[in-house]
């Protein structure tokens, strides 16, 4: 027999037999199809066949085991056989599995007798059970076992209950703990959970990571950035502008972290959470576990967007953990009190749309902002007093819904976003920025973004004219209305617009959509609402009307006094950065009194003279021609040098205007050029559908042309079929009269016969007139039957062939 496997283990033998499917053991088996462990140990002689089938359960798999028990004369043996149960063995094939081990097994057992002594039986001496099965579940275990026993006389299988013991011992208490976890966390603990996509999760990570727990994590997670990545790819840098002021250090000074920066180099603070799983710490003398895990979901993710945040803490009571939270909220908003916080509005199509934190920047001081005195007074005292909590009660009280809106005119580098910002940074306020050119602006999206703003915010909607908000309602609808608000009727589904929304051909934001986002009944209140454009006049009434823009701030280019003062912006010494030269540390009271004084002095001094240069130099810059940014501009280039600045103005004026002028014609040409390839491409598509018309009318002539052939072609036929026809009936009219002709010939003969012939003539004669035939008709009555009727105007005299062959008949009877 062709036995797959047998060992013997000294005096153990262990057998492993393999079965194919069908149970035929015919066929010696491969490894891998062998999938039984046989365990045979002594039974008592006593007992006969026993077979009994067991099952067993080990995690996921299911082992059938089955006991036979054979005997010999000599010795019964047990035989346990394993299989898979998965596996498609037929008992039968256990039991045949059985008796060939019971055979093999007295084989050995006289194998092992030698004449006089008593045979050794493998089981002479009482062997502790065989469990082969572990090289079931560990292939190799067997040749593992044998080389331990062979070479070190360990018997592992002695072991094996134990190790068995010890695996299920861990299994069993893993499934426990896993239970009793679970129920614990429902019952006894409070937990929350923290939304990646929220700003919650940014403030909550910058508060773990500036916790001790964090920093001695052994795994953890290194972040230059600790803001959700779930918006990554809508965002603008993601960083706040000034991220350097809390960085790590610097060449000379060790950061926090130890690390040294490179000067001169942008550095990134480097911020270490824990990574994942459970880590515990202690909060407010409670104990709170942090988890970390990953997003069970499928599919891209971020890294941000595939984790799952959660702090839990024992009690049922999550008092502490909304205490933490709190905690960590003003912790991050305690970094942004000096700075204006800039959200933009994410209208994605896949998701909804949401405000997005894109930048800090430092919030600008109103001072800073060259407008006109009375205005800039006007403007912050309006914005004072509708924030005011008495105005919002008078407003309510009122029933006026509680907005203000504002628009900021004036051409470009003249100071609008300025403002919005110096204002923002005023009164605190963040700044919404919802960019309407979004191909994925719509009414839906936008509302949707406005339901979710603050209370206190700036909303701003920069250079509305170029978002296709040009032209008015009236103008494209043909109806002027007083606020033009009444007359939606001019507006195309789909368009922001009704007239040029090139900029804006995509969206399917309406004008009426933003009108209604703006103050509609749904609409938000207590935002201040700031538009700024470069051309009013191209404003839609209904968008500026009282309601929706309360105050308008003109912004205009330089004149004298903004030059003046954007002079004195840029090189008169601020307070903060006067200095006494010496190290205050060193000084007593007195001197730095002292020194205080001197340079308050020179910064008295300073000031006085810049204030002289301003003079100087606005006097040298054309009014009305330069915008503040572009005089700013050139400022820049000579920060450290005031009067190189007033040297340099002229020359700086001249260039500017020559590179204007260079623009502007160049801008000329461009559009000249736009115009003539316009134009040319209209006079070709218009020579296009000239000889496209032509070459159609030609077509059409000649098949005109044809078909008044093809009809003539037709009248023609049919003439001609007529003709036909009627020679025909002509032809059978002509038979007729030649048969009742012939008819009359042999009336005649048979008359001539008995009469003169001169009568016969006669009586012929007589016929045709009787007939009232002409005379040439005669002839044709007394031609014979086969003969040809004769042809007109040759008839008779010459193709008359007269004889009595002929058939003809003269009149006088010759
Ligand atoms: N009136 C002003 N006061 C102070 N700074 C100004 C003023 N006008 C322009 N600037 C400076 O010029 C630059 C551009 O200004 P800003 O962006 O506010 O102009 P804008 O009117 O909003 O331009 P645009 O219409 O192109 O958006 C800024 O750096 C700003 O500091």
């Amino acid at each position: 027999m062709s036995a797959p496997g047998r060992l013997v283990l000294g005096q153990f033998p262990i057998f492993h037999w393999g079965l194919n499917g069908s149970g035929s053991t015919r066929e010696p088996l491969s490894s891998a199809q062998s999938s039984l462990a046989l365990v045979v140990s002594p039974a008592p002689s006593s007992v006969t066949r026993r077979p009994s089938h067991i099952l067993h359960t080990f995690g996921h798999s299911r082992i059938e085991s089955h006991v036979y028990t054979y005997h010999n004369d000599a010795v019964g043996y047990n035989v346990r056989i394993f299989g898979c149960r998965s596996g498609c063995y037929l008992l039968t094939s256990y039991h045949f599995i059985g008796l060939r081990i019971a055979t093999a097994m007295d084989t050995y057992a006289q194998t092992q007798c030698s004449p006089g002594v008593a045979p050794e039986t493998p089981f002479a001496t009482p062997a502790p059970p065989q469990l082969a099965i572990l090289d079931f579940f560990f292939p190799g275990f067997s040749v593992i076992s044998t080389a331990f026993v062979r070479y070190l006389g360990i018997d592992l299988n002695v072991y094996l209950p134990v190790l068995i013991m010890c695996g299920a011992a861990t299994f069993a208490w893993k499934y426990f703990s896993d239970y009793v976890w679970g129920i614990v966390e429902t019952y006894f603990m409070s937990s929350v959970e923290i939304r990646t996509d929220d700003e919650i999760y940014n403030m909550l990570m910058a508060w773990v990571a500036s916790q001790r727990f964090a920093k001695r994590s052994r795994r953890f997670v290194a972040n230059t950035n600790l803001n959700s990545r779930a918006w990554a790819l809508w965002r603008w840098d993601a960083d706040d502008e000034d991220d350097t002021d809390n960085d790590v250090g610097t060449d000379q000074t060790p950061g926090e972290n130890g690390a040294y920066g490179v000067l001169g180099e942008s550095k990134k603070v480097l911020a270490y959470t824990p990574s994942f799983g459970s880590h515990t710490f202690w909060y407010k003398g409670r104990l709170l576990r942090f988890s970390r895990s990953r997003n069970q979901q499928q599919g891209y993710m971020t890294v941000s967007e595939s984790e799952e945040i959660s702090i839990s803490c024992f009690g049922r009571n999550p008092l502490v953990l909304k205490q933490l939270l709190l905690e960590a909220r003003s912790d991050y908003l305690k970094k942004d009190t000096k700075k204006t916080m800039i959200y933009r509005g994410n209208t994605r199509n896949s998701g909804d749309p949401s405000w997005q934190r894109c930048m800090a920047r430092t919030a600008r001081p109103f001072s800073t902002v060259i407008l006109n005195e009375k205005k800039k007074k006007e403007l912050v005292d309006d914005v004072a007093d509708y924030l005011s909590p008495a105005t919002r009660n008078w407003y309510s009280n009122r029933g006026i819904p509680w907005r203000r809106g504002y628009l900021l005119t004036g051409p470009p580098g003249t100071g609008k976003s300025s403002l919005s910002l110096a204002l923002a940074g005023y009164f605190k306020m963040r700044i919404y920025i919802v960019n309407l050119n979004s191909i994925s602006a719509s009414e839906d999206s936008l509302a949707s973004l406005f339901s979710e703003l603050p209370q206190r915010c700036i909303v701003l909607l920069e250079d509305i004219d170029s978002a296709g908000l040009t032209h008015t309602r009236e103008q494209d609808s043909g109806s002027t209305t007083a606020s033009g608000d009444d007359n939606k009727d001019g507006m195309v589904p789909g368009q922001l617009t009704t007239g040029d929304n090139s900029n804006n051909s995509n969206s399917r934001l309406s004008l009426s959509g933003l009108l209604n986002v703006l103050d509609g009944v749904a609409s938000q209140e207590g935002r201040v609402l700031v538009m700024t454009t470069n051309h009013i006049e191209k404003l839609d009434k209904a968008l500026i009307r009282p309601g929706r823009v309360d105050m308008t701030v003109n912004f205009t280019l330089a004149d004298l006094e903004i030059a003046g003062a954007i002079f004195r912006a840029i090189y008169a010494p601020l307070e903060c950065e006067a200095t006494t030269g010496r190290d205050s540390a060193d000084l007593s009271s007195e001197e730095k009194d002292a020194a205080a004084a001197q340079a308050a002095e020179k910064q008295a001094e300073s000031v006085a003279r810049i204030e002289v240069l301003s003079q100087e130099f606005a006097a040298k810059i054309p009014e009305h021609e330069f915008s503040p940014a572009e005089i700013q501009g050139f400022l820049m280039r000579h920060k450290h040098d005031p009067e190189a600045a007033i040297r340099l103005a002229e020359e700086w004026i001249v260039e500017t205007r020559k590179q204007k002028k260079e623009k502007e014609i160049k801008a000329a040409e461009e559009k000249r050029k736009a115009e003539q390839t316009k134009k040319e491409e209209e006079e070709k598509k218009k020579k296009e559908e000239e000889e496209e018309k032509k070459k159609k009318e030609e077509e059409e002539e000649k098949k005109k042309k044809e078909e008044e052939e093809e009809k003539k072609k037709e009248e023609e036929e049919e003439e001609k079929k007529k003709k036909e026809e009627e020679e025909e009936e002509k032809k059978k009219e002509v038979e007729k009269k030649q048969e009742k002709g012939r008819e009359k010939g042999d009336v005649n003969k048979e008359a001539s016969q008995s009469t003169e012939p001169v009568a016969s003539t006669q009586v012929a004669s007589g016929d045709v007139e009787k007939e009232g035939k002409p005379q040439e008709a005669d002839g044709l009555i007394a031609q014979p039957e086969g003969h040809e009727a004769a042809q007109p105007g040759k008839d008779r005299p010459e193709g008359r062939q007269d004889g009595p062959d002929s058939g003809y008949v003269s009149p006088s009877g010759s």
